[in-house]
């Protein structure tokens, strides 16, 4: 499968956690990682799966690396039919009132525009005892799995 890790980031954790998933997933595909403010919207391909990492940051925004992507969404409403991703989000329930945001905002966007979501999205939280790695690499595996499946049912 052709696979896209596209990752939203403050401070780096994100960008971490997408090189490491893109390693878990090379070999058995082919696998791009890609920082949000590299990506356009028009460069989104129906031929990839998107696995999408993303912080919140601020009071439940999205982190710095991710907010000219969600300008750019915004200002060219790009027709994402035929889309898949799927998204794992970093957060902290420190910020109780606003968990998870910044995945919650992209996922939104994403479907808003007409892309599917594969799976539930995931949201991690650095105050728990899971690691996110380890959470990641079960997601990844899941996901792909299921776009698969999916993917081939959509062609
Ligand atoms: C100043 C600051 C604000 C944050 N705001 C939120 C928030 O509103 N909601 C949330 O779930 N996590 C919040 N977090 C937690 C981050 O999302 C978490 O630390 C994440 O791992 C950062 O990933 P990054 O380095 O890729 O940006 C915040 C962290 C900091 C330091």
């Amino acid at each position: 499968m052709n696979i896209t890790v596209l990752y939203g980031t403050e401070t780096g954790n994100a960008e971490m956690l997408a090189e490491d998933v893109a390693a878990h997933l090379e070999g058995a595909h082919e696998v791009a990682c890609t920082n949000l403010s590299d990506f356009a919207p028009a460069d989104f391909d129906p031929g990839q799966f998107y696995l999408v990492i993303c912080s919140t940051y601020g009071d439940g925004e999205l982190p710095a690396s991710a907010k000219p992507f969600a300008e750019a969404m915004e200002a060219e409403m790009p027709d994402l039919a035929g889309v898949h991703f799927a998204i794992f989000g970093l957060g902290d329930t420190e910020y109780e009132d606003t968990h998870n945001f910044g995945s919650r905002i992209i996922a939104e966007m994403l479907q808003a525009r007409g892309a599917s979501q594969i799976g539930e999205r995931v949201l991690h939280d650095a105050s728990g005892g899971d690691m996110a790695d380890d959470l990641a690499m079960d997601w990844a595996d899941s996901v792909v799995e299921l776009a698969a499946q999916q993917m081939k049912e959509d062609a």
